[in-house]
């Protein structure tokens, strides 16, 4: 069997260019562009990337970008300042604080800073309790834009075993609630579980975040199952996802490549957040 390549760069630019209508329509009705402020403490050059691609991203779908750049020997006191200023500011629809931050700062406090209402990462605790009993708030792009593409395989989720791999607050634990939410029978496995491989063995559904270059083999993987691989690992080989790619895809049925997968699907799903943000706070529907 070979594996439908599941093409997260289409999905994306399909996503974003419904959202892009959406706020034409937002902008007339309101008189104002969403806006979407990103916050980057520091010189890593991967994150400085990520930063322009969303800048470009959101000045695409016709919203506004503000980008912060600030010094990494950054207090965690300016930062702060920083984030209240953006809470307090109308034109602000979103904040991103781009991670990780330099170790001095305690990223759980800034998180904590983010008004939960334009927190668009989905990342504030207040958004995380919100996504755990099914209440309205905003969804980690990466988990989110992971589901869009399992919705486009299988339109009917309910009953399927789904095995995460990896535990993280951005991205295992909100793509286990997601997946809980469509009701899978959701496993989630760690770097703890004695025998990982058995576990992704018996899945229809494999989300691989671990952060481990092609550390999911082709055998774990159960014929005909769909495969997201979220893994963005740099190596001498080029850019790798945590999933054996050519050997998984004589496995699976479906399975997303990196680079072309879940990385579009994330800038998507910020696009997205920032404008149902938007929306939320004006008081108007959000069409999409
Ligand atoms: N495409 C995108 O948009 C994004 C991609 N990423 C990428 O996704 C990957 C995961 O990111 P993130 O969740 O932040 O990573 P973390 O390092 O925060 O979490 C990795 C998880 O994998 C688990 N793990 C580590 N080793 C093993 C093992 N041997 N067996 C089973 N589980 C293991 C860890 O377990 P334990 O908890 O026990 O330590 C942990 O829960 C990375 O490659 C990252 O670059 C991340 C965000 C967005
Ligand atoms: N506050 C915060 N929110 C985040 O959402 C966040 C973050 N911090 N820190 C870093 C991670 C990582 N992340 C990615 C986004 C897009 C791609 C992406 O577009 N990847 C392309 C390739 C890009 C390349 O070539 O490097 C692809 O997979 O095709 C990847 C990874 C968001 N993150
Ligand atoms: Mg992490």
């Amino acid at each position: 069997m070979t594996a439908t390549i599941i093409d997260g760069k289409a999905h994306a630019l399909a996503l974003r260019t419904r959202v892009a209508a959406q706020v034409a329509t937002f902008r007339a009705a309101t008189g104002r562009a969403p806006g979407l402020a990103v916050v980057l403490v520091g010189e890593d050059p991967a994150s400085a990337v990520y930063v322009r691609n969303k800048g470009k991203a959101t000045r695409d779908a016709g919203m506004e970008s503000f980008e912060h750049r600030l010094p990494a020997d950054t207090t965690s006191d300016v930062l702060l300042a920083l984030v209240a200023r953006l809470n307090a500011d109308p034109a602000v629809d979103g904040i991103l604080v781009q991670l990780p931050l330099p170790a001095h700062i305690d990223a759980q406090a800034v998180l904590l800073a983010i008004d939960p209402d334009k927190d668009v990462d989905g990342f504030h605790p207040v958004n995380a309790g919100r996504l755990a009993i099914g209440a309205e708030g905003f969804v980690p792009c990466t988990p989110l834009g992971c589901l869009m593409l399992l919705q486009d395989v299988h339109p009917h989720l309910a009953g399927l075993e789904a095995v995460v791999v990896g535990r993280s607050n951005i991205v295992g634990k909100p793509m286990a609630q997601l997946l809980l939410q469509q009701s899978c029978t959701v496993t989630i496995v760690h770097s703890r579980t004695r025998d990982v491989f058995g576990h992704t063995r018996q899945a229809d559904i494999v989300v691989a975040a671990v952060g481990i270059p092609q550390f999911i083999r082709g055998d774990w993987i159960k014929p005909g199952a769909t495969v997201i691989d979220v893994g963005i690992n740099r190596t001498d080989a080029g850019l790798v996802g945590d999933v054996d790619f050519a050997a998984a895809a004589q496995v699976a049925g479906a399975i997303t490549p990196v680079p072309g997968g879940v990385g579009p699907m994330t800038i998507a799903c910020l696009i997205r957040n920032t404008y149902v943000s938007a929306c939320r706070r004006d008081g108007v529907e959000a069409r999409l």
